[in-house]
């Protein structure tokens, strides 16, 4: 079975949803490569605007497998596996079609450095975000940390890393991370109903304010400051503070 699904529809929408229910649609090498392959065929295909999503209403995104992720415990390895998933973060933030995160649950660690990369952040009423990278005892590392510096008021972002809280969405509409609350059922009309003002503009003029939109962004700066993210939390990963942060979580819920 796919780790992630590709659903392309005829109103101009192209669905990545992550399709790991059962651990909460963490990421694992197998699903960064897969959102790899599904962005090229969503970057070529007719959709004006891709939809990034989650299987089921409880996760978004639970951020790394720390199941797979377990067993890296050098700070080489580590930064091979962020610089994997942080290509494929970068390429999402400045795709050259309109990207939605579509929170259908909770986005965690790693999840909420994906939504991070998307330019719209839309959320089902009952979901939390919380970089909770800090309460592992490393930092974001797939450079959603940068991005997210770039998406709401940098105070604001420097809060949300450090304090590695769990945000509702009241708190997150206040703060700027997301920007509608869909209350509509299904899940998946209101985001469409959310889109529907882009969806009916022509393609041109969607890629040419999504150009617009990238040239306002400092690419070279936010690639090197994503670099710097990733070798300073490959540094952190090889601590003995994250090993054990990992096994006790894999402890409480029974992983080994
Ligand atoms: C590498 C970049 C940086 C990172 O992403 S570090 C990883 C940060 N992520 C985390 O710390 C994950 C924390 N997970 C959670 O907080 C919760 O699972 C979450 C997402 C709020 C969902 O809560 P619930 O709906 O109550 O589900 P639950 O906790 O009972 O989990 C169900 C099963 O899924 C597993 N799971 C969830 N997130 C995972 C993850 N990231 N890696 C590996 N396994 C994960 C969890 O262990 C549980 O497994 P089991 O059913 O007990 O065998």
């Amino acid at each position: 079975m796919a780790n992630v699904l590709l659903e392309q529809n005829s109103n101009g929408v192209t669905w990545i949803r992550i399709n790991r229910e059962e651990i909460r649609n963490a990421v694992n090498f197998e699903v960064m490569e897969e959102l790899n392959d599904l962005l090229t065929i969503a970057e070529k295909d007719e959709s004006k605007v891709v939809i990034i999503s989650g299987i089921g209403k409880k996760a978004f995104c639970s951020g790394g497998d720390l199941s797979a992720f377990q067993h890296i415990l050098s700070e080489d390895a580590a930064r091979r596996m962020l610089m994997k998933m942080g290509a494929v973060i970068e390429r999402i933030a400045f795709f050259p079609k309109i990207t939605i995160a579509a929170l259908n649950g909770t986005a965690v660690g790693g999840g909420a450095e994906l939504a991070s990369a998307c330019d719209f952040r839309i959320a089902a009423p009952h979901i939390k975000v919380g970089f909770v990278q800090a309460n592992l005892a490393i930092t974001t590392g797939w450079g959603g940390g940068t991005l997210l510096l770039e998406r709401i008021a940098k105070l604001e972002a420097l809060q949300m890393l450090l304090s590695a809280k769990m945000y509702s969405t009241e708190e997150l509409i206040r703060n700027g991370f997301i920007q509608h609350v869909i209350t509509k059922e299904p899940f998946e009309e209101g985001v469409i109903d959310f889109a529907g003002p882009f969806l009916n503009k022509t393609k041109g003029v969607i890629q040419a304010y999504k150009g617009r939109y990238i040239d306002h962004l400092d690419q070279g700066r936010i690639h090197l400051n994503m670099k710097n993210e990733i070798a300073e939390c490959a540094k952190l990963w090889e601590e003995k503070e994250h090993h054990e942060a990992v096994l006790a979580f894999l402890k409480k819920s029974k992983n080994i």
